[in-house]
């Protein structure tokens, strides 16, 4: 009855505010990677050459997240649809038994994805703007910061699929037309609002200074009061973040799952 309940309350609203909460988790992970340095062996396959079949020849971080995903498929982690693995090929059946989910998106269009999109974006052009250069050994936690890291931006990219279900259920013939055409540039124009794009930039990069900063506890003698506040993460790279690749990612998800809404 609970599921109902929550079924009959999807709407734009409540996926908008999914999206806001998956903002938090972004940024909290973005802080944890930052705490390790760019630890450059983690994403360098030479780095495991010594390694027994099949481990050889691949980066930590991928086996890292190959394995991890299958230990959370074990329990269940890839039943519910908002999770997309990265590394689907390598998944095994889950131990747990079936959770009945609520059956919110439409099924052909349910797997459309941008996995690979994202684990590039991660690595060539995202860490290098947020770590610091060095190698502190600590390999296995920055993998597992990564991890993190990964899991979520794809929650949230992937959640497009739940957006535009949101938003065709709202306005199916505004949609069907441009569904039918193929059109992608007039469902973009349809599924886009910039204003909205601008609040979440804003926030994000709001998020990044207020769970970023060092806290102090003023005990009254503190004299460098115009110290400029450090940022863990900088907020800017946040900002971008969202602007360059979250938001772009998430609309392109949507057009995908809007051209298989009338399959
Ligand atoms: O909130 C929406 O309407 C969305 O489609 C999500 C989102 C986003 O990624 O934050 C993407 C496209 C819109 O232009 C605005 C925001």
């Amino acid at each position: 009855r609970q599921l109902e309940e929550k079924d009959n309350q999807f709407s734009l609203a409540s996926v908008r505010e999914f999206l806001t909460r998956e903002e938090d988790s972004i940024v909290f992970s973005l802080i944890e990677r930052a705490k390790y340095p760019s630890n450059f062996p983690v994403y360098d396959p030479s780095y495991l050459a010594g390694a027994a079949f099949p481990y050889h020849n691949h980066s930590l971080v991928d086996i890292f997240v190959r394995e991890s995903e299958a230990v959370q498929a074990r329990a269940g982690r890839y039943q519910n649809p908002e999770e997309i693995p990265f590394f689907p090929e390598s998944l095994v059946p889950p131990l747990v038994p079936p959770y009945q989910y609520p059956k919110v998106l439409y099924p052909a269009a349910a797997s459309v994805n941008v996995r690979d999109t994202i684990w590039k974006m991660y690595f060539d052009q995202l860490l290098p703007q947020f770590t610091s250069k060095g190698d502190d050994g600590r390999y296995a936690l920055t993998a597992a910061a990564d991890l993190v890291c990964l899991q979520a931006l794809s929650r949230r990219i992937h959640y497009g699929r739940f957006v535009s279900e949101a938003k065709f259920r709202d306005a199916p013939n505004n949609y069907s037309s441009a569904i039918r055409a193929k059109d992608r540039d007039a469902l973009m124009r349809l599924l886009t609002f910039e204003v909205q794009e601008e609040t979440v930039k804003r926030r994000v990069e709001e998020k990044a200074k207020v769970f970023g900063q060092d806290v102090t506890v003023d005990n009254g003698t503190s004299t460098n009061e115009s110290s400029r506040p450090q940022y863990k993460v900088d907020p800017n790279v946040v900002y971008h973040l969202y602007g360059n690749w979250v938001i772009p990612f998430t609309k392109q998800v949507e057009v995908e799952y809007l051209l298989h809404r009338l399959d």
